[in-house]
């Protein structure tokens, strides 16, 4: 099927939804496989999939919990329930306890130990305990006067120098984001903070300098933090759908409250969108069905996320986690294995870095792979300068959603090649390699500016597309079997680093393990 010519041509496949205007007029969908498709997602039971969802029930089957993310941002508009039971009052109560907390930091009236105010926090966190509030951090300037915010997640020391080495520990506080507070990497990180703040300051001044953000109360208690330094989350939100919750207290402290309840206001339109938008107009489903038509029907097994907005850079890392750890699973929930790819493999960077590294492989490579283009119209800052860098940056993003779907035909190649006074053998070796199939799908996705309040509804938009994903997939999105082993044998390999006598099961990982150990040095 040839890609349609214009985009007035198709005018339902774009809508304005939570104030992005998407637009899906460069997939590989007429009015047949819009039927086709939307017939697959009345028969997955879309509607009452989304209903379950919507209501708190257990759509989490293989955990028995529910995954109610959207009651975090709309607790102000009615009173969302989680297996019958209201929510919104507790998650109203966490909310004002966060900004509450917030308004302390800024205004100076929480000290320090020594009496001096924050002007550093670490979130130490890893998976959905980082991304989220990091991505929008990085997206999102910070108030006035903010500390600033710093993401300590992953166990390699290196990272600890990089982000601790230049802190003063009077003057920072140290957030332990984690759900289930257990998370190896997250526990020797706060354990290390702990003891660095210890040295410096003595042990009152754990009190005054760390705060925890989990579902685990004892394990936070068992840490050494009580529940007056406790911010809370719910068994009923995943991971790596948390950031609406108090595991994005950095990014409220970052953006300032008023701002983050915007991000929370954005999701929570895009929430309404996805509820209540008619099917064939619903841009997290016809996402969703697009993708699946791409890895089912087409076999193309990868996606690329692409912001033309360096603000956005860590957005493809963060849908990675999203897409990748929600649908990246071989079985289904009734227990079957799965023929086939399931989720997509994501790749991503940011326009126009990305143009000059995998871009080749879009245009060219023999498998298509459908492109997310994202960008804002106006620019953050507001200089001559940085609108004609805008501008630019615009033109390529256009361009390239462009150049992918029309491509370059060998006749045009051929012509032009003829043009340049080239023999005829040269010119048969390289038309096949200078022109362009086209043809090639994209999205665009457009806002007027990066804001709390786009954002939100973008990663939203996000999120529910990968539920749909799932949905035709028969797949449970919200569970993550798939990293348990690897934290097991991690566990037991600490011991056979640790101790030679202890060996590993493996006789590969054995023999690198002694490599390792052969090879310890104290540095010169
Ligand atoms: O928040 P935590 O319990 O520390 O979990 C942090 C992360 O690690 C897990 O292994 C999962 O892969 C992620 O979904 C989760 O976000």
């Amino acid at each position: 099927m040839a890609l349609p010519g214009g985009a007035d041509a198709r005018p339902n496949c774009r809508v304005e939804a939570a104030g992005l205007r998407i637009d899906w007029s460069r997939q590989f969908l007429d009015e047949h496989s819009r039927g086709v498709l939307l017939s697959l997602a009345a028969e997955a039971g879309f509607h009452e999939a989304r209903r379950k969802l919507f209501n708190g029930e257990r759509v989490n089957e293989s955990e028995q919990r529910a995954a109610m993310h959207m009651a975090l941002r709309g607790a102000g508009e009615r009173d969302w329930q989680v297996e019958g039971e209201v929510v919104s009052t507790q998650v109203r109560a966490e909310l004002e306890r966060i900004e509450n907390f917030v308004a302390a930091l800024r205004d100076d009236d929480r000290l320090g130990a020594t009496g001096k105010p924050f002007r550093n926090v670490v979130n130490i966190g890893i998976g959905g305990s980082h991304l989220g509030p990091e991505v929008v951090t990085q997206a999102l300037p910070a108030a006035e006067g903010a500390p600033r915010v710093h993401f300590l997640s992953n166990v390699d020391p290196a990272q600890y120098h990089r982000v601790m080495d230049e802190l003063d520990p009077e003057t920072t506080l140290l957030v332990v984001v984690s759900k289930t507070f257990t998370s190896r990497e997250t526990m020797v990180n706060a354990r290390r903070a702990r003891e660095w703040l210890v040295a410096a300051l003595g042990e009152n001044a754990v009190a005054d300098h760390f705060v925890a953000v989990s579902a685990n109360v004892r394990r936070v208690n068992e840490f050494g933090i009580d529940e007056t330094r406790l911010f809370r989350f719910w068994d009923w939100v995943g991971g790596r759908f948390s950031v609406w919750s108090a595991a994005g207290l950095a990014a409220a402290i970052h953006l300032g409250m008023p701002r983050f309840r915007e991000m929370l206001a954005g999701a929570a339109a895009m929430d309404r969108h996805f509820l209540e938008a008619e099917d064939a107009v619903n841009a997290p489903l016809m996402l969703g069905l697009l993708d699946v038509q791409s890895i089912r029907a087409f076999g193309w097994s990868a996606w690329a996320v692409v912001p033309y907005s360096d603000r956005l850079r860590l957005l493809p890392a963060y849908l990675q986690q999203l897409v990748m750890e929600s649908n990246g699973k071989g079985a289904n929930q009734r227990g079957q294995m799965i023929e086939g790819q399931t989720g997509p493999v994501l790749l991503g960077g940011t326009g126009t870095d990305a143009q000059h590294a995998f871009f080749q492989m879009l245009h060219q490579g023999p498998l298509p792979v459908p492109v997310d283009f994202i960008a804002s119209a106006c620019p953050q800052g507001e200089s001559t300068a940085d609108w004609e860098g805008h501008r630019i940056l615009l033109s390529n993003c256009l361009a390239q959603a462009e150049a992918l779907a029309t491509g370059k035909s060998p006749e045009q190649v051929e012509a032009e090649l003829r043009q340049q006074g080239m023999d005829t053998d040269t010119i048969r070796r390289l038309v096949p390699q200078k022109s362009f199939k086209g043809n090639r799908p994209s999205t665009l996705v457009l806002m007027d500016r990066l804001s709390p309040v786009r954002l939100g509804a973008l990663i939203a938009l996000y999120e529910h597309r990968v539920f749909v994903q799932a949905l035709l997939f028969g797949i449970n999105p919200f569970d993550q079997m798939g990293v348990e082993l690897g934290k097991t044998l991690a566990g037991r390999m600490e011991s056979v680093l640790a101790d030679a006598d202890a060996l590993a099961e493996d006789p590969i990982a054995e023999a690198a393990a002694q490599w390792i150990r052969s090879h310890w040095e104290p540095p010169s």
